[in-house]
Formats: structure tokens, C-alpha cells, sequence
């Protein structure tokens, strides 16, 4: 098959990186396909002085893409799929997951410094709630502040002082082969990830068969099957960033292990739980530690914002 795709990415230096390596992946799988890559402004890259928090809404790192998708302007887009939301628009699918890169969080601190030799106060660059909560509980006296821009401009921001330290994830630094400290990883029983972090999603329209079937030539299985679980928890929740949510499954053979979180992060409080399935119940786990997680909340007070 001889065909020429559309790609569309945004334009960060990161998004277009990983949707380089990406359809390098393709092009290796079919050979005879040409790929050209568009680059597509979302919301979230145009407004980068309010957290992302305050936005309103899911989506805004993906919407334009999207469109360009309905309108046939691109055959497919390359997101981070912690960037996509739960819930799938009509018409579109995420039609293949590649090898998932590293899923778990930094910290990293000015000159490297151990968390013990951080100052008291200190103040941590981040604007996400699971960071925060998850992360406060690591020294006394952490205060946040938040932390937007890509990569580099963050990674200057702590390095001028503004912050003792700065949470980011490893996948991204990885894919722009940023050498990472192994003191600054944060084991997942620390920090569990967010839902689908360092995993990247390929989406095209529903109806072209042709797309989907290119693109499932770098489908990773093990990948796929831990983001049905870690998305079928999310969805049982449902989604939204008003309130900290983790969850991060891994594939051995026959089994996928679920470790999901639920916090507060104006109390501080945290609900961890994990379960082991087949993989063909994957995304039934992901449900069923919703509902557990949902209920233990209830039990012990702890208000979920949806
Ligand atoms: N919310 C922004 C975002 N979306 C995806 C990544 C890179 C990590 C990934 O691909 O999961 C990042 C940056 C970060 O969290 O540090």
C-alpha cells in the first residue's frame, strides 16, 4: 500500500519530537507510505500564564487536532494520552498505542540536592493537585507554586531560583534525550502517575479503515491493555483534573496489576488501593477499583469534586 499520510501534532518541541519518533516507527513497519507532519496550535499551547487548572475543561491540549481530524485537514494526530480525555468525541478513535515510555515523575532540585538537604520552607514547581498531594507528603513545610511553559522554560525557571525544585514527568525529558539524575526518579509507590503518562495515543477517524490499519502496525498489546485499565478507572470516576487522580497498570504475560489513587488535595488525604486481573478483564479492574475507591472515599469523608 503507497499512500500519503497527514499527521498533525503540536507544536512543542516535545509533541513534535514524539510525533517524529513516532512516525519513524511507521515508516519503518511501511515502508512504501509517505508521512508529513503538520503542526496544529491547541488552546493550552496558546494560553500559557494561567494554571492549568483554572481553564475549565478538558481537552485543551487536543481539541484542535481533533478538528483538523473532522475537517480531513490531517489522517491522524499524535497526542500524549494524558492529555486526551475519557470520554472519546463521535466519529474519532484512538486507534494505536506505541511502547510506552517511562511513567513516573521527577523531582528534580536545584544542583541536585537530596530531598532531606531541601530547604524548610521550600517551594516545588508544579500546578497539578496529584503532584501536590502526593508529594507533600515527602518533607514538612512544601509549599507549591505553579509551574507552566515547555520543557526548557521550566527547567530554567528552577535553575533561577524560582523554585528549590521542580516536578516533571521522566517520559518527556527521555523523548528529548535530557540526561535524568536516577536520585530524581520517584518510585510509583511515591508518586503514582497520572492516568496514561508516557504513553502515546494515535488518533484518526472511526471510519478510515485504511489509517487504522497503517497505524496498528506499532500497536504495543501490554501498553494497550494497562490504558484500558488505567482509562476504565478514570472514566468510573469520571475524569477531570478538579481533584488528584493516579493510576498506573503493568502487564506480565496473562495479568494486569491496577494501582490507582484518590486524594484531596486541600486535606492532604489519600486513598491508594491495587488489584490484579486477567488482561482480558482489564478494563472491568478499572471499574471495579473505581467503585472501591469511590465508596472508600465515602467512608472516610473525603469530598470527590466531580
Ligand atoms: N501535562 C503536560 C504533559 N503532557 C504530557 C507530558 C509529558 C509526559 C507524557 O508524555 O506523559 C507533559 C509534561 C509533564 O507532565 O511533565
Amino acid at each position: 500500500m503507497s499512500k500519503k499520510f497527514v499527521v498533525a501534532t503540536r507544536p512543542s518541541l516535545l509533541a513534535y519530537t514524539q510525533t517524529q519518533q513516532t512516525v519513524d516507527l511507521l515508516r519503518v513497519k511501511n515502508p512504501d507510505c509517505e508521512f508529513e507532519i503538520v503542526k496544529i496550535s491547541t488552546h493550552g499551547d496558546t494560553v500559557t500564564d494561567k494554571p492549568l487548572t483554572a481553564f475549565g475543561g478538558t481537552g485543551v491540549f487536543v481539541k484542535e487536532l481533533e478538528n483538523a481530524l473532522y475537517e480531513g485537514k490531517a489522517h491522524f494526530a499524535i497526542h500524549s494520552l494524558k492529555d486526551v480525555p475519557s470520554i472519546q468525541p463521535e466519529g474519532l478513535v484512538l486507534a494505536a498505542f506505541p511502547t510506552r515510555q517511562d511513567p513516573r515523575d521527577l523531582l528534580l532540585t536545584r544542583g541536585g540536592v537530596s530531598v532531606a538537604d531541601l530547604p524548610s520552607p521550600c517551594v516545588i514547581g508544579t500546578g497539578s493537585p496529584r503532584r501536590m498531594v502526593q508529594v507533600a507528603k515527602l518533607k514538612e513545610q512544601i509549599t507549591f507554586a505553579d509551574l507552566r511553559g515547555n520543557i526548557d522554560t521550566r527547567l530554567k525557571k528552577l535553575e533561577d531560583g524560582q523554585y528549590d525544585a521542580i516536578v516533571l514527568a521522566a517520559a518527556g525529558l527521555k523523548r528529548l534525550g535530557k540526561e535524568i539524575a536516577e536520585s530524581a526518579y520517584m518510585p510509583t509507590d511515591v508518586c503514582l502517575p497520572a492516568i496514561g503518562q508516557g504513553a502515546i495515543a494515535i488518533e484518526c477517524r472511526a471510519d478510515d479503515a485504511e489509517t487504522i490499519a497503517m497505524l496498528k502496525s506499532i500497536n504495543d498489546a501490554a501498553t494497550e491493555t494497562a490504558i484500558v485499565a488505567e482509562r476504565s478507572y478514570m472514566k468510573t470516576i469520571g475524569g477531570g483534573c478538579k481533584f488528584p487522580l493516579g493510576a498506573y497498570a503493568t502487564v506480565e504475560s496473562d495479568e494486569v496489576n491496577l494501582h490507582v489513587m484518590l486524594g484531596n488535595h486541600h486535606t492532604g488525604q489519600i486513598i491508594r488501593m491495587h488489584e490484579t486481573s486477567t488482561v482480558a478483564d482489564a478494563e472491568k479492574l478499572g471499574q471495579k477499583l473505581g467503585e472501591a475507591i469511590i465508596a472508600e472515599a465515602e467512608k472516610q469523608g473525603i469530598e470527590i469534586l466531580r
